[in-house]
């Protein structure tokens, strides 16, 4: 498989090193503007964007006019989703973003939904995300936080939104930490007076991550439409 590297940082780098071990080709690394490189000259068969925030739209959306699936792990541009759902269906291309590639952290997210179902009405337990992440990080909080919070919301009747620190009564808080090196970790607690119940995943590496984003665009590949990495998993396993 052709693949080009929309960012080419930390985790281009291990994107590529899977990727030649699986025998895939990379035929791109775009460090900067998407419109530098010419990419509608070249032979692609799927993009993987791990690159910054600003840039994300702009790559992914170049990508689907030129008629390239696309895998993007890059996170705090989620504001303009939607809008990139959009252009993919009218360009007839296809589309996985992830706040998380990795298996582990998939696992994580089942557990945390079951979790929230179990505690929703358990009025006594006040909930809290807590995530870490290496100082070099852009967005704050983490967009594994965000999406364990929505599963929250989704599942707890009295919470409506999150919030980065002080939350209101109808909100999930969520505490960002910045600690050099430390690849990803992320808790979801439940806290009473009597009593505390926690769940944790901790990345070791970023090799779960990139290894979870190689598989999803060999998935990707031949595929039109839009969808997210519980499709590709639920195909695997
Ligand atoms: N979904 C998931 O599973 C995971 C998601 N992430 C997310 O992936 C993203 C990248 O993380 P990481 O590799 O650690 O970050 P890095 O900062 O190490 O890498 C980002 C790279 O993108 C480059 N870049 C800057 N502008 C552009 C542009 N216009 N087009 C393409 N690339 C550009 C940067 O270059 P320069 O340094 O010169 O500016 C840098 O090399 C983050 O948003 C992070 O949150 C990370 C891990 C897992
Ligand atoms: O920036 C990172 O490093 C990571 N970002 C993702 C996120 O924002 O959730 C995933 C992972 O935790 C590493």
């Amino acid at each position: 498989m052709k693949i080009a590297l929309l960012g080419y940082g930390k985790m281009g780098k291990t994107i590529e090193e899977i990727a030649l071990n699986r025998d895939h080709e990379i035929v791109l690394k775009i460090e900067e503007d998407i419109d530098t490189y010419e990419i509608d000259k070249m032979e692609i068969d799927v993009a993987i964007d791990f690159s910054v925030p600003k840039a994300a739209f702009k790559n992914i959306t170049t990508c689907f006019k030129n008629n390239i699936p696309v895998v993007c792990g890059t996170t705090g541009w989620l504001d303009d989703y939607e809008k990139a759902v959009e252009i993919c269906k009218k360009e007839d291309s296809a589309f996985i973003y992830a706040s998380n590639f990795s298996v582990g952290v998939n696992l994580f997210f089942e557990l945390n939904k079951k979790l929230a179902k179990m505690m929703n009405g358990m009025d006594d337990y006040a909930v809290e995300i807590e995530e870490i992440h290496h100082t070099q990080k852009q967005d704050a909080p983490s967009g594994t936080a965000i999406s364990l919070a929505q599963q929250i919301v989704t599942e707890n009747v009295k919470k409506n939104s999150w919030q980065l620190d002080h939350a209101a009564a109808d909100e999930i808080p969520i505490k960002a930490k910045r600690i050099e090196d430390v690849p990803g970790t992320h808790t979801v607690s439940y806290k009473s007076k009597i009593d505390s119940i926690e769940i944790m995943h901790t990345a070791n590496s970023r090799q779960g991550f990139a290894l979870g984003a190689v598989i999803a665009a060999e998935w990707l590949k031949d595929k039109k439409g839009i969808f997210t990495m519980q499709d590709v998993l639920s195909s695997q396993f």
